[in-house]
C-alpha cells in the first residue's frame, strides 16, 4: 500500500502529489524555500493542508476538502522524525531516550528498556545506554536519536537534513548507518546533499517553488536529468533546446548534429559530463565536434581540475591548461565536445 500524498497549502504556494510504494525511500532535493520542509512537516502532522489527502498503509493522515476535515493527530500516524539535531530529551540516559517511544505506547518497563537497548546496538551505541545527551559528541547523540525513532517502529521514517549538523568527519560513518537501518523501511529524506540522494534514496523528488520539478527512480534522475537542479545533482551540463533540420539547436546557440531523428514537437535536453567538454582558444571545430565561442563566466576549483565556465556549459580542466590558455573571467574562450559524448533526448 505504502504512502499516497496530494496536498495544496495554499499560503505558502505548495502544490504537491506523489506516491511512495512499501520499502522505498524517496529522497527529496531542491534549493532553499523549494517546500522541502512544508511537505515533512504535512506529513508529520504539524500543519494542516489547505486541501489534500494522504494515506500511509491504508491509514488516512490527512483528508481536508470542501465538507470534510480530517486531521489525523501526529501521535497517531505511525510516523517518526528525525531532525538535524538529536533532540533528545537532556534529563534522560539515552536508554530512557530511546525506551521512552515503546514505553508511552503502553509496553512494560523491562520490555521497553530491553527493546531500547537492543536498538542502541543496532546502531552502534550500546556503550553509550547509560550516558545523557550532555556526554554525548553530536554523531553519538544522532546515533541515539535513529534509535529512539526506529524504537517507535513507524511506518514511516522522516528525516530532515539528517547530517546536516554532523561534523565532515561523522557524516559518512552516520551515512553508512542510515543506509544499513534504511533498507527496506519506508522514508522520505530531505537533504541538500546528492550524496544521500545516491546512497539512501529508491527515488527522487525535486521541488521547486513549492511544485514536482522532476521526479524518479534515483538512476533515472542521475541518467536523464530535465532541470538545472537535477542536472547539477547528476553531475551534468544540461543544455535546452529544440530540433532542427540537422539535429539540435540549443537556446545557447550550439547545433549538434544528429544522426537520428528527433522530434521536433517537443523541447529537448542535451546532457554532457564537463570531464567531456574541452577548452580552446581556436574556434574551428575539429571534425565529429562541436564548439561555440563566449566569455568565461566563472573559474572554480574541482578537485584536481578546474571547472571553467562558458555559454552554459561546464568543462573540467587540467591546471596545466588553465595556465597554458590563460584562462580567466572575461577571456573569450572556445567550448565543445565531440558529438558522440553526448545524449539529447526530449523532455
Ligand atoms: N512558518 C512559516 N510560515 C510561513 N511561511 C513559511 C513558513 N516556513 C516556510 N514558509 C514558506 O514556505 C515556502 C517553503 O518553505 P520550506 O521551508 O518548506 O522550504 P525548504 O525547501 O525546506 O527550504 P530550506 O532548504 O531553506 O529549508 C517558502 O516560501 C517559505 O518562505
Amino acid at each position: 500500500m505504502g504512502l499516497t500524498f496530494a496536498a495544496t497549502l495554499t499560503e505558502r504556494g505548495f502544490d504537491v502529489s506523489f506516491e511512495l510504494a512499501p520499502g522505498e525511500t524517496l529522497a527529496v532535493l531542491g534549493p532553499n524555500g523549494a517546500g522541502k520542509s512544508t511537505l515533512l512537516t504535512l506529513l508529520a502532522g504539524l500543519l494542516a493542508p489547505t486541501s489534500g489527502r494522504a494515506a500511509l498503509d491504508g491509514s488516512v493522515l490527512f483528508d481536508v476538502g470542501p465538507g470534510r476535515r480530517v486531521l489525523t493527530e501526529p501521535r497517531q500516524r505511525g510516523v517518526a522524525l528525525l531532525a538535524q539535531e538529536a533532540l533528545l530529551f537532556p534529563h534522560l540516559t539515552a536508554l530512557e531516550n530511546v525506551a521512552f517511544g515503546p514505553r508511552s505506547r503502553g509496553e512494560h518497563r523491562a520490555a521497553a528498556r530491553a527493546r531500547a537497548l537492543q536498538w542502541l546496538d543496532r546502531v552502534g551505541a550500546g556503550d553509550l545506554a547509560r550516558r545523557r545527551p550532555a556526554e554525548l559528541s553530536g554523531g553519538q547523540a544522532q546515533r541515539v536519536a535513529i534509535a529512539r525513532a526506529l524504537a517507535a517502529d513507524p511506518a514511516l521514517l522522516l528525516l530532515d537534513e539528517p547530517l546536516a549538523a554532523l561534523d565532515v568527519a561523522v557524516a559518512p560513518a552516520v551515512r553508512t548507518l542510515l543506509r544499513d537501518v534504511l533498507a527496506g523501511r519506508s522514508a522520505v529524506i530531505v537533504t541538500h546533499d546528492p550524496l544521500d540522494a545516491f546512497l539512501l534514496a529508491d527515488r527522487v523528488l525535486i521541488l521547486d517553488g513549492g511544485r514536482i520539478v522532476e521526479s524518479g527512480a534515483t538512476a533515472e534522475v542521475l541518467t536523464r536529468p530535465v532541470t538545472a537542479f537535477g542536472a547539477r545533482l547528476a553531475g551534468l551540463n544540461l543544455v535546452l533546446g529544440r530540433a532542427s533540420s540537422t539535429g539540435f539547436t540549443a537556446d545557447n546557440g550550439l547545433d549538434v548534429p544528429s544522426a537520428d531523428p528527433l522530434p521536433t514537437d517537443r523541447r529537448l535536453a542535451l546532457i554532457v559530463r564537463p570531464g567531456s567538454v574541452t577548452v580552446s582558444r581556436d574556434p574551428a571545430a575539429p571534425p565529429g565536434t562541436v564548439r561555440i565561442g563566449a566569455e568565461v563566466d566563472d573559474v572554480e576549483h574541482r578537485g584536481d581540475l578546474v571547472r571553467v565556465h562558458v555559454a552554459g556549459l561546464a568543462a573540467d580542466v587540467p591546471p596545466a591548461d588553465v595556465v597554458a590558455l590563460g584562462i580567466t573571467p572575461g577571456l573569450r574562450l572556445f567550448v565543445g565536445f565531440r558529438h558522440e559524448d553526448a545524449s539529447i533526448y526530449p523532455l
